[in-house]
């Protein structure tokens, strides 16, 4: 279970990204974090695994504050939290396998690591895992020769490889077209359900948030604004979190958008 108590965070320009945030994720729920540009998603997720330092509050994962770990101990407390990638993050000349098997670097000694050497349960348990999200057959072809969603079927893989306690995901589905992203959300939600493992997603699509998370948590400027079932995303409830007119934007886009998303439509739209 993970267990954010008031955390909050101003960054040391003085944008306060996030404030007094709380909330429980239990074992197995997958959580779909919602909410319009500069809401303080990404730094959430940041907060979380560290990349970013909350200002204030508590991040418990079993029975560790995340918030207080430095050096070793934070290093090895990421070995247990898994992330997967809007742009999979891949090492490109590395075959499917390999950039699988790298999920276990954090836990192989350095000189293993630097020879790339992995003990038969590291390789069988990438092997299952390759199964599941359907690229057995391709476990020998480089990264680079990939499509955007067999990247994130390895960057899935690779994730759930280190074996985590939680799962950290940030947009996943953005360079997807939508046929994809709902196999790709799909996939996600069976894995964290298989393995009771907790789970958050960043995610600016809401109908696909709607469809594929157990829980909605929607942010508005640092806040928790809404936390609840995705059938109570009311448009009232959206509007809060989103504002009237970015709401109706969006919700005018999602009648009328028909082709497949891409980055460059996405910079474009400013999402
Ligand atoms: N490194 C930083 N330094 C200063 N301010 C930052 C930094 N990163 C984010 N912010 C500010 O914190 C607030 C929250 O930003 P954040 O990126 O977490 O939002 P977000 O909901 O993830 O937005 P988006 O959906 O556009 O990625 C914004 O006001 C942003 O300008």
């Amino acid at each position: 279970m993970l267990k954010l108590d008031k955390l909050s965070k101003t960054y040391a320009t003085g944008d306060t990204a996030l404030s007094q945030v709380s909330f429980e994720v239990p074992a197995g729920q997958v959580v779909g974090l919602i909410g319009p540009s500069g809401a303080g998603k990404s730094t959430l997720i940041r907060c979380i695994n560290r990349l970013v330092e909350p200002t204030e509050g508590t991040i418990t994962l079993g029975d560790t504050d995340l918030a207080r770990l430095q050096g070793r101990a934070l290093r090895r407390a990421r070995r247990r939290i898994g992330m997967i990638f809007q742009e999979y993050a891949l090492v490109e000349r590395l075959t499917v396998m390999e950039n699988v098997l790298s999920g276990r670097l954090g836990y192989v000694p350095a000189w293993r690591s630097f020879l790339r050497r992995y003990s038969p349960e590291d390789v069988s348990r990438a092997l299952a895992l390759l199964e599941q999200v359907g690229l057995s057959q391709h476990f020998n072809k480089r990264a680079d020769a990939l499509s955007g969603g067999q990247r994130q079927r390895v960057g899935i893989a690779r994730a759930l490889e280190q074996d985590p306690e939680l799962l950290l995901v940030d947009e996943p589905t953005a360079s997807l077209d939508p046929k994809t992203s709902r196999q790709i959300m799909r996939l996600i939600g069976t894995a964290c359900r298989e393995r009771n493992l907790p789970a958050i997603i960043n995610i600016h699509d809401v109908m696909l948030a709607q469809q594929f998370t157990d829980r909605i948590i929607g942010l508005q400027a640092g806040k928790v604004v809404y936390d609840g079932p995705p059938t109570g995303l009311t448009d009232a409830v959206l509007t809060r979190i989103y504002g009237d007119e970015d709401w109706n934007q969006m919700r005018g886009e999602e009648a009328t958008d028909e082709a497949p998303r891409t980055p460059e439509v996405d910079l474009a739209e400013g999402i």
